[in-house]
């Protein structure tokens, strides 16, 4: 593999760069935050009406339909270009834009986002590829309804989070958002709309054959066919999430009681998620479903209120007043208690984005959709985040937290650190373990510009990747992957989504999955 030119800017781009990234909030505030704020409006007043006439699962009708026509004419014309889904790429939630849909005939699943059935006997929702988070906690929580599973960020959709994958502080107890779907709408290369399910006692060999496919398909990045809906487990939930917080004063500390806190069967615990302030200082969050405080004394914080500090910056304050504190908090507020501040990415792009004059002024339009933010990204700030911004979560054994931790210090050193155990099933597929154990993991995600030296884009990414192999961990791959097509396949087993890339004639009609994420495949 080529190394990635080190693009050293001279000192008229320095000081561009410098202009651009500390004034960027000049665009932000005045233009992007109102549209996103209009945006936000006139998507919900869709939602409603659409909800209101029941149109969605009809119009789903026409829309397959219309995928089925596409995919059959592709096959007439000779399958000469590969099939990508239409979304264009300044909607994805990564940071690089797709080279390898130029050329390739893009299919309308980027038509699909409406919620189309809530079956509260089996406990589903069945919802389009195209819904997203935010949209879903808006539709359920009211009826009294979540996802065990439910990515904070509003705007990440179902398809993505299927297709590439998800994780969130209930995967602690039901894994990743994969393992909450309990069946894929899906339509092949050929044209024919297939609902495939998992089936331990298949016994036809069309059960089988849909058996592999159901495994297959999550991380695929949509190589192996096209999801038009998918049917997720929902739970009952109750209005607030109890939230404990407690300080960590050294690293031994958090990896300790995480390992104890993350416990699958507890009762008592909904949610599980730490964040590490520097190499020592740290707190882990518990959260339980709750129906309000019990007392007096115990605080409702409505978090997502727009004159609420930044999430993060409110747990790092309440960390340095006590060692343990308990906070009520709306759960649909708790969902999303990282969209706000874009995790912690929003400090650098609107510098006094918490500044207690600015959120009861203007914090109302906030958060800008990431979307728009990516669409108007100057070329200048991109070589910039190029050479020091990192993006990278990284999933590993709970038991090598410390280790990698420590790599991630000496590497980036980017605070504070996102830290998400979730339990990993023993199941086939691309995440399959090669002990055919089932265990706790943990996402452990550093997002922002690092000040490091010798941090090197894809040299120090080229590191980390390698400690992540080596402990049988994974990255996640809406990230920049640096690793070869074969450290890819030792990461990732590859057997099944070759077997039903190989027997459902993919090969010709999709780009290999390495080629979608791989850095070479991405701007
Ligand atoms: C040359 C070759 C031929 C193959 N032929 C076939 C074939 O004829 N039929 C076929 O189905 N696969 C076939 N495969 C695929 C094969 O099953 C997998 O590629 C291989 O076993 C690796 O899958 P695994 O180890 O991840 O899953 P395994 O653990 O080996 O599982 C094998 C099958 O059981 C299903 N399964 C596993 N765990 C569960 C669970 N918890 N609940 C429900 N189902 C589960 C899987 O979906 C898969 O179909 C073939 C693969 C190769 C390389
Ligand atoms: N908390 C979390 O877990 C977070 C996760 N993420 C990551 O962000 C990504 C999700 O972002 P999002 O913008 O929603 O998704 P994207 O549009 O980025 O899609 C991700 C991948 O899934 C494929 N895909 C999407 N929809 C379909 C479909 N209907 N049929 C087949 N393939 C499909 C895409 O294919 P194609 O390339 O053809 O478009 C793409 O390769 C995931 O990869 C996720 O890991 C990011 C932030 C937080
Ligand atoms: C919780 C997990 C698993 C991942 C969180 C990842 C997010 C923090 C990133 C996903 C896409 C990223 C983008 C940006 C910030 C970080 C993400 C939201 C930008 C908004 C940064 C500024 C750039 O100009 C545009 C980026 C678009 C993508």
């Amino acid at each position: 593999m080529e190394e990635e030119a080190d693009e050293r800017p001279i000192l008229c781009e320095r000081f561009l760069e410098f202009i651009m990234f500390h004034f960027r909030w000049v665009v932000v505030v005045p233009i992007l935050l109102p549209l996103s704020f209009i945006f936000n409006i006139a998507f919900e007043v869709r939602n409603r009406i659409v909800h209101f006439v029941s149109s969605a699962p009809n119009a789903h009708v026409r829309k397959v339909k219309y995928i089925q026509e596409q995919l059959k004419e592709w096959s007439a014309n000779g399958r000469k270009t590969k099939l990508v889904n239409a979304r264009p790429g300044w909607l994805t939630m990564s940071f690089r834009f797709p080279l390898y849909k130029e050329n390739a005939t893009k299919i309308a699943t980027d038509k699909l986002f409406d919620i189309l059935e809530l079956d509260t006997e089996t406990m589903t929702v069945k919802v389009e590829p195209g819904v997203t988070m935010g949209q879903i906690s808006r539709y359920l929580i009211p009826l009294g309804y979540t996802l065990p599973v439910l990515p904070e960020l509003d705007d990440l959709t179902v398809g993505g989070l299927i297709n590439g994958c998800g994780v969130e502080s209930g995967s602690f107890k039901y894994g990743m958002f994969q393992h909450i779907c309990t069946g894929y709408e899906v339509v092949m290369s050929n044209g024919e709309l297939n609902y495939v399910v998992p089936d331990s006692a298949a016994k036809t060999v069309k059960a089988k054959q849909d058996t592999s496919l159901y495994y297959a398909i999550p991380w695929s990045q949509g190589t192996i066919c096209f999801l038009v809906a998918a049917t997720i487990k929902i739970i009952p939930c109750k209005k607030y999430v109890k939230l404990t917080y407690k300080s960590t004063k050294t690293l031994e500390e958090m990896c300790s009681t995480l390992t104890e806190d993350s416990n699958k069967y507890s009762e008592k615990v909904d949610f599980v998620e730490a964040l590490l302030f520097d190499k020592n200082k740290g707190c882990i969050m518990l959260g339980e479903f709750s129906d309000g405080p019990d007392t007096q004394e115990e605080v409702i914080n409505s978090i997502g209120r727009w004159y609420k500090k930044w999430f993060y910056t409110h747990v790092e304050d309440l960390m340095k007043k006590k060692h343990k504190t308990i906070e009520y908090i709306p759960l649909r507020d708790y969902y999303h208690r990282h969209s706000k501040s874009i995790f912690w990415e929003l400090r650098d792009i609107v510098p006094f984005g918490n500044n207690v004059l600015f959120r009861y002024l203007l914090a109302w339009m906030c958060p800008p959709k990431i979307a728009f933010l990516k669409a108007t990204t100057p070329n200048i700030l991109r070589k910039m985040y190029n050479r020091s911004h990192v993006l990278q979560d990284m999933l590993v054994p709970l038991e090598t937290l410390k280790d990698c931790v420590e790599l991630f210090h000496d590497e980036v050193e980017i605070y504070p650190l996102w830290i998400c155990p979730f339990h990993l099933k023993s199941q086939p597929g691309l995440m399959k373990l090669r002990d055919y154990t089932q265990k706790m993991y943990v996402d452990i995600g550093a997002y922002g510009c690092t000040t490091k030296k010798d941090y090197h884009h894809e040299k120090t990414t080229r590191r980390l990747e390698k400690k992540v192999r080596e402990v049988n961990g994974f990255q996640m791959t809406y990230a920049d992957v640096y690793m070869t097509r074969a450290e890819y396949r030792e990461m990732f087993d590859v057997t099944l989504y070759d077997y039903v890339r190989s027997t459902h004639k993919c090969l010709d009609a999709f780009p290999d999955v390495y080629d979608k994420i791989c850095r070479s495949g991405r701007r």
